[in-house]
């Protein structure tokens, strides 16, 4: 039996997933929009892989659609994505080039279509449980992978999501910390409880590029050009993680068939 497709989904500076061979790229139609993918093996599993800024980052994180994306991949058959997220550190021990596998999230945007039950559909009226929003399953594997790496990766970390596309206010970050939140972002959510809603195995590696506002030594502001510099630097950590897991998979598998 062939395995169903791992998706992949990306944000701020992952465009492409070198990795994959095979490749061939989909637009898939939804009805909530359309999803732009790329197919392809990556040691010889099936890969699909989503840029959620689109190709060029042409999407603010407020204006994702973040329903096209998610519903596109489980009408691909996926039943397990792995998400990267970067973001700003709020918790003062961390440091750009962080990672951190998720363990929940504070949703503090404010505008965004939240949910594929808006009540229309056949299911109706539907509350999904977000208790353990991150799948434990995947979590240890992306753990196990890192740790098989020697790449230090937290176990935990709450993502407090924002709504963007500007930076937080110190006194925002301040906030989020006093509930607990220990890295900012602006895209986490709803991709994280969409996927619950369609039925998915969802984790989250956070990537920290810079410290969120009014964190550590003073107030600098953000600057795009340190996003950058740790992106190039600590990219290809997150991407070694993410093929040591695809590499353990596959060798699982083949153990399985033979
Ligand atoms: C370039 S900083 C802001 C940008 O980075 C994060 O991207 P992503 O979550 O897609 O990895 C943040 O959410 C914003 O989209
Ligand atoms: O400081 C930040 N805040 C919100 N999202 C982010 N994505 C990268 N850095 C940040």
């Amino acid at each position: 039996m062939t395995a169903p497709p791992l998706a992949v989904v990306a944000g701020t500076g992952f465009y492409d997933l070198e990795a994959l061979q095979d490749r061939s790229e989909q637009t898939v139609e939804t009805r909530w929009g359309p999803a732009r993918v790329t197919h392809g093996r990556w040691h010889g599993l099936p890969v699909v892989f989503l840029t959620r800024h689109g190709p060029g980052h042409t999407l603010p994180p407020h204006l994702v659609n973040y329903r096209a994306n998610i519903r596109a991949l489980a009408d691909l058959g996926c039943t397990d994505v792995l998400a990267v997220n970067v973001t700003g550190s709020i918790d003062p021990d961390l440091a750009p080039g962080d990672l951190l596998c998720l363990d929940d999230f504070l949703d503090l945007t404010r505008q965004r279509p939240l949910t594929f039950f808006d009540g229309s559909g056949p299911q109706g009226v539907v509350h999904v449980d977000v208790s353990t929003p991150y799948h434990p399953e995947l979590r240890r594997e992306l753990l196990e992978a890192a740790a098989a790496l020697g790449q230090p990766m937290r176990d935990g970390g709450v993502y407090a999501a924002f709504e963007g596309p500007r930076f937080e206010t110190a006194a925002e970050i301040r906030l989020a910390r006093l509930a607990g939140a220990d890295v900012a972002g602006m895209t986490g959510v709803p991709e994280v409880t969409l996927a619950h809603e369609a039925g998915l195995r969802y984790a989250a590696v956070s990537l920290v590029v810079n410290p969120a506002t009014g964190v550590g030594e003073g107030t600098e502001p953000i600057t795009m050009s340190e996003i950058e510099a740790v992106l190039t630097r600590s990219r290809e950590a997150v991407v070694a993680v993410l093929d040591e897991l695809v590499h353990t998979r596959a060798t699982f598998a083949e153990e399985d068939a033979g």
